[in-house]
């Protein structure tokens, strides 16, 4: 077997070079994308990625954890078949069905039809829009939860419910006689290096933490409720389907998904009280009057922390944190052009990595003939998950005293709804299979 050398440069890999030894009788037989630049659209890429699948040997047969993207096919059969015979394969896992992991799946069943497919019962609907079964052409599979186990002969694989990490069907599998985690996207990273192993693979910590930025942090209670299934495991290396193999001390990884999933002292300290924040635009001053008038409505509540924040000519960026440990949040815009305002939308798509659920929002403004801002970014707030508790408030062009004490009473409403501890909509990702 091939053994990587620690010298060798991340782009020296020969495509077709064999399996790769990463514990007892378990092979890496994946495949590099240094070229990549970009992933799944919304993530850089700057040194490539890899797709790594993994072949366990047991006295019973084998197994192939997960596949590779589809172009990627050519390189993982070749690496497979250095390491095993297509009927020797009995069980296929699949810890999610993501493109990147399933692409070369179909022509992996063609030729070893005898393999039996394990999935997490929430990939059953996905598998069938993946594999599109006919009746001349059904698809086995077995279901399986947190428990349920496969033997290979002297080589157990057990199941761990993982779900949301980071589609809902994320399963782990567990290799009891070797401490071999194969945890899916969990504890990956975008990092090419042929060397493949942690402790050879230099540093990779900002493409390690980039990527539960991006990926792993929207589900960070699911994470939370993973990690207590991952935690108690004496694991000796975790076999992630992306960036290196984590043989050196597999054990930090782990701990820092629970720092990177735990809420700071700050947090912690401040859960007693409530906190809202007012974002706006405004280019004459009616709506940051109107932003003025709600906070000080707000702060008639006790127990709520309220702040105020002007959006002009800023980066939205760096609000993203304080959105995330905000239980409310109050956008105001004049209409633009029959729109809100540029940084609005800005702010609000910066929100796919963060979890919103249990949020409340508002929205409010000024406008003077049509005003269609607020209703459009209500209907944002509401596509988000949040909860909009009252109703958006438009005032034409400049507020009146008596139009100021209505953005007061709105402010008055807003608190009312937090402090009564009023919750968002809880996202019901059941449905989605
Ligand atoms: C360039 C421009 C385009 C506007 N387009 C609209 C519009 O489509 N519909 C509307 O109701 N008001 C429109 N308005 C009016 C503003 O919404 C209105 O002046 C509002 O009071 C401005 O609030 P502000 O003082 O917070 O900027 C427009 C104003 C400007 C300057």
């Amino acid at each position: 077997m091939m053994s990587p050398a620690a010298s060798a440069p991340a782009w020296d890999f020969d495509d077709q070079a064999p399996a790769v030894e990463v514990a007892p009788g378990v092979h890496w037989i994946g495949a590099l994308d240094p070229g990549l630049r970009t992933f799944d659209i919304i993530l850089r890429t700057a040194n490539g990625t890899t797709y790594n699948s993994y072949l366990v040997r047991g006295e019973d047969g084998v197994a192939v954890i997960d596949t590779v993207k589809a172009e990627f096919a050519e390189d993982f059969f070749a690496r497979l078949e250095s390491a095993a015979r297509y009927d020797e394969i009995r069980v296929i896992v699949l810890n999610h069905l993501e493109p990147d992991h399933t692409g070369a799946l179909p022509e992996l069943m063609r030729r070893a039809p005898q393999a039996q497919l394990y999935i997490s019962k929430r990939a059953t609907a996905m598998l069938k829009a993946l594999l599109k079964p006919r009746d001349d052409r059904p698809l086995t599979y077995k279901t399986v939860g947190t428990g349920d186990e496969v033997s290979l002969g002297g080589r157990t694989l057990r199941f761990l419910h993982t779900p949301f990490l980071h589609w809902p069907d994320t399963q782990c599998t567990w290799l009891a006689e070797e401490g071999v985690l194969f945890s899916g996207d969990v504890f990956g990273c975008h990092h090419c290096d042929a060397r493949l192993f942690n402790d050879l693979c230099g540093d990779f910590r900002f493409a390690f933490d980039y990527y539960y930025a991006h990926i792993m942090r929207p589900f960070k209670s699911y994470v939370v409720d993973a990690l207590k299934l991952i935690e108690p495991l004496p694991i000796k290396l975790i076999a992630p389907t992306h960036g290196p193999v984590l043989r050196d001390r597999p054990r930090r990884y782990v701990t820092r998904y629970r720092e990177l999933s735990t809420p700071s002292l700050a947090e912690r300290i401040d859960q007693d009280e409530r906190s809202l924040i007012i974002f706006y635009m405004s280019a004459y001053g009616s709506t940051a009057r109107m932003a003025e008038a709600i906070r000080a409505g707000v702060e008639e509540s006790e127990g709520i922390r309220v702040s105020l924040y002007d959006l002009e000519g800023g980066e939205v960026q760096p609000f993203v944190d304080l959105i995330e440990s905000a239980d409310a949040m109050a956008l105001g815009s004049p209409t633009i052009n029959g729109d809100a305002a540029k940084p609005i939308w800005d702010l609000l798509s910066s929100l796919a990595v963060i979890d919103l659920k249990g949020k409340l929002g508002a929205a409010f403004g000024s406008y003077g003939w049509t005003g269609e801002a607020v209703k459009m970014i209500e209907d944002r707030l509401r596509g988000l998950k949040l909860r909009v508790p009252v109703a958006g408030l438009r005032i034409k062009l400049i507020p009146t005293d008596e139009e100021l004490e209505e953005c007061r009473e709105f402010g008055r409403a807003l608190a009312g709804a937090l402090v009564r501890g009023e919750q968002g909509r809880v996202i019901d990702f059941a449905d989605l299979g």
